[in-house]
């Protein structure tokens, strides 16, 4: 019988390796001495000793070339959630990510770490040290959420010690840092639109925001505490900065430092909650015509107005996560790195 080669176990491919949290991670992989190939729907940079791949993970076959002799794979591409595309969200996400478990199986890889998102669980209603144990939101607020639930059940029910493929799910919080394409740059444009003025709710709601550097930490500790006889297998850990924060302090902080006005005004949660439902419901109904995107969708309002940290115990204890940045430092570089956005 023919046996397989295994490829060494830092042979990895970085699916999503072009976006915001995947390039971070392929260049501390690189510092940390993996081989690393990227797979993106786009390459936006180069970096010594990285190979890319450009193509759509949807397709088997592209994947399968890129596969072939890597032994990990961490698995960070998602459409943005601003896109609110529901048939995109669903093609990518769950079935897309059937076929990078078929090509994994297929090409022989040993370990598979998805991205997943803390998000799973919410519903819109407050979290407080939420752990892992919390039911998936039944109701999820939006297509990107929804499609994160199926994404990450169909990636742990693929575990499978007798197939020699294991999976592991980390479920970060609001991710930033420097590159972000998401918070500091939607933060800012509604500043400067002069949105920014109100405080959804009475401001007192605590987060979590966790910075570039601790999730790509906790990605890395997963990785290489998956084993067959570990705790890891099946599992999905939620990787945080470990420092709740107001969500209005975090927003200013941000602001201020980069030469913008804190919010001030406070504006009721339910209120704003319903004016975001019905732009939605319009904005929906008008796609066909035109493509608004609202800046204040339910999702987001009800991430302002509500409590939603979570407990990264598990994370703690089977794999001796800690963040390695603390907030007040990971704010500071945040800020620093965006000169372009100052006011
Ligand atoms: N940002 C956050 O706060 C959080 C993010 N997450 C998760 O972390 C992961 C990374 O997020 P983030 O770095 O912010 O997102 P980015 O959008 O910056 O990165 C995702 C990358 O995947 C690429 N991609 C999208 N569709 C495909 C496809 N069909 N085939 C191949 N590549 C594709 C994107 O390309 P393109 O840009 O061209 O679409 C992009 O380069 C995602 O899974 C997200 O769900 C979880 C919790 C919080
Ligand atoms: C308009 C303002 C009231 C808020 C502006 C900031 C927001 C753009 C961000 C604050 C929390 C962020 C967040 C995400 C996206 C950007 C924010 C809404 C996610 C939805 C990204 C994808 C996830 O998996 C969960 C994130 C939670 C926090």
């Amino acid at each position: 019988m023919a046996t397989r080669i295994r490829p060494s176990s830092k042979r990895c491919a970085v699916i999503g390796g072009s976006g915001f949290l995947g390039r971070h991670l392929v260049e501390r992989l690189v510092e940390k001495g993996y081989s690393v190939a990227v797979f993106d729907i786009a390459q936006r940079y180069e970096v010594p000793g990285v190979t890319f791949h450009q193509g759509d993970l949807c397709d088997k076959q592209a994947l399968l070339k890129v596969l072939k002799d890597v032994s990990l794979v961490f698995h960070c591409a998602s459409p943005s959630p601003a896109c609110d595309d529901r048939n995109l969200f669903w093609k990518v996400n769950v079935e897309g990510t059937r076929t990078v478990i078929q090509a994994c199986q297929e090409a022989g890889v040993q370990k598979l770490v998805l991205t997943s998102s803390a998000s799973v669980v919410f519903e819109g209603t407050d979290i407080k040290n939420g752990k892992e144990d919390l039911p998936y939101a039944k109701r999820p607020i939006d297509y990107y959420t929804e499609t994160k639930i199926q994404q990450e059940k169909v990636v742990l029910e693929a575990c499978s010690k007798e197939k020699d493929f294991l999976t592991v799910a980390i479920r970060p919080h609001g991710i930033f840092g420097p590159r972000d394409p998401q918070l500091v740059p939607i933060l800012v444009d509604t500043a400067r639109k002069g949105k920014m003025k109100f405080i959804i709710g009475d401001g007192t709601n605590l987060v979590d925001f966790t910075y570039v550097e601790n999730v790509v930490h906790g990605h890395i500790l997963a990785a290489e505490h998956l084993k067959p006889d570990s705790p890891l297998c099946g599992k999905a850990y939620h990787i945080t900065n470990d420092e709740p924060i107001r969500f209005w302090d975090f927003m200013s902080q941000v602001l201020v430092g980069l030469g913008y006005d804190a919010p001030r005004y406070h504006l009721p949660y339910a209120l704003v909650y319903g004016i975001a439902m019905l732009l939605w419901l319009i904005t929906s109904l008008l796609r066909p015509l035109v493509n608004i995107k609202p800046t204040f969708t339910p999702m987001r309002v009800a991430l302002a107005g509500t409590h939603h940290y979570y407990s990264c115990s598990r994370a703690k204890q089977d794999m001796g996560y800690q963040p390695v940045v603390r907030l007040k430092e990971a704010i500071a570089r945040t800020v620093a790195s965006y000169p372009h956005l100052r006011r």
